[in-house]
């Protein structure tokens, strides 16, 4: 059963045109032009209750212009959204009893008040009953720490204690869905992990369905299986993580550590491989896997060095994400 279904999707601004030079700025004031832009065109997909997926793609791709569709704010150009059985810029405040957002580069929590006092508004205006209140603070208080910082007013918060607060704020009502924008932009890697930790057990204990929109490659590793990758408006992926990473995944590593020194780097390439960097008695080789094999590499090396040690390594999905992009892009 989806949660969220979009069909035919299609968002186009219309922006006023700007010509350079004194003259054309003085016509615009009497006689504007305007163009159109498509930020979201003609995109299609179904979200299950209790997924967690990574929604990615480049600067301007489209992600933003989507979740603000999906949220209520925007009116779609063209095509369909249901969320959770309501179309959601014709029930915006239904809607929003439902989901819960968090935006790493905004707060939605109030500047001048101390944490806990925004929560205890939060409670009013979503009337959420006591018990379920005490519940969500409890919980929250031990897997976020609020109590090092619920006293303290917004404004006063570092950005890892804003972030926490916010989280918790967009989470008090139990929301069906929640949209993350950025969630852990600027974030240092103790707090990332905490976030994400949270994000998960959301899920698990109340499988809220979860869309993440990032740059930070590791959140999708840690907290997705599905992703879906926009690019100047179009879907261009819509599926499994692994798929993703065997499809652009091809490029490889192995660090090779050998008794003796290596003398050059110009007989490695004697073998399919794409580079290797030497440096005394290490070698770090990078190779596309569907020209060679690690057992190939490691056998040719032992035939002339003794080898100490020796590491294979996965290219990473930020690697992926990039290949992705650069095929995608020169078959335009
Ligand atoms: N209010 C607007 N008026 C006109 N064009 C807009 C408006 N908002 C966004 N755009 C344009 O629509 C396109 C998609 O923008 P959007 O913000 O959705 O991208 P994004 O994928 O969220 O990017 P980023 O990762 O940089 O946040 C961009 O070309 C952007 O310049």
């Amino acid at each position: 059963m989806s949660i969220i279904k979009v069909e035919n999707l299609t968002k186009i601004y219309k922006c006023q045109k700007r010509k350079e030079g004194f003259g054309n700025t003085i016509k615009s004031l009497f006689k504007r032009e305007y163009e159109e832009k498509i930020a979201v065109d003609n995109i299609s997909f179904d979200i299950g209750k209790g997924e967690i997926i990574g929604f990615i793609g480049p600067n301007g791709a489209g992600k933003s212009t989507t979740i603000k569709m999906l949220v209520g704010i925007l009116v779609p150009s063209k095509g369909s959204i249901i969320v959770n059985d309501l179309i959601p810029y014709k029930s915006r405040i239904e809607n929003a009893k439902k989901i819960g957002v968090v935006f790493g580069q905004k707060t939605q929590l109030w500047w001048d008040i101390p944490v806990s006092e925004t929560f205890n508004l939060m409670k009013y205006m979503y009337k959420i009953p006591d018990e379920q209140y005490k519940e969500n603070i409890t919980f929250y208080r031990d897997i976020m720490d609020l109590d090092e910082f619920s006293h303290i007013p917004v404004r006063q918060l570092s950005l890892g204690q804003r972030m926490r607060a916010d989280f918790c704020a967009a989470l008090l009502h139990n929301p069906e869905i929640i949209y993350l924008d950025e969630p852990t932009i600027g974030l240092d890697v103790v707090v990332k992990e905490k976030i994400r930790e949270f994000i998960k057990e959301i899920n698990k204990v109340r499988k809220t369905t979860v869309l993440l929109t990032t740059h930070d490659m590791s959140d999708i590793e840690k907290l997705c299986s599905r992703v879906m990758v926009i690019d100047r408006g179009k879907m261009m992926y819509d599926g499994e993580l692994q798929q993703l990473k065997s499809n652009y995944g091809t490029q490889q590593m192995i660090s090779i550590e050998t008794e003796g020194i290596i003398l050059s780097s110009q007989e490695f390439y004697k073998l399919n491989i794409i580079n290797a960097e030497i440096k005394n008695n290490k070698a770090l080789i990078r190779y596309d896997k569907t020209c060679i094999n690690a057992t190939q590499i490691i056998s040719w090396i032992m035939k002339r060095y003794k080898i100490k040690d020796f590491t294979d390594y996965e290219a990473d999905v930020e690697e992926i994400i990039r290949n992705m992009y650069n095929e995608l892009r020169s078959l335009k």
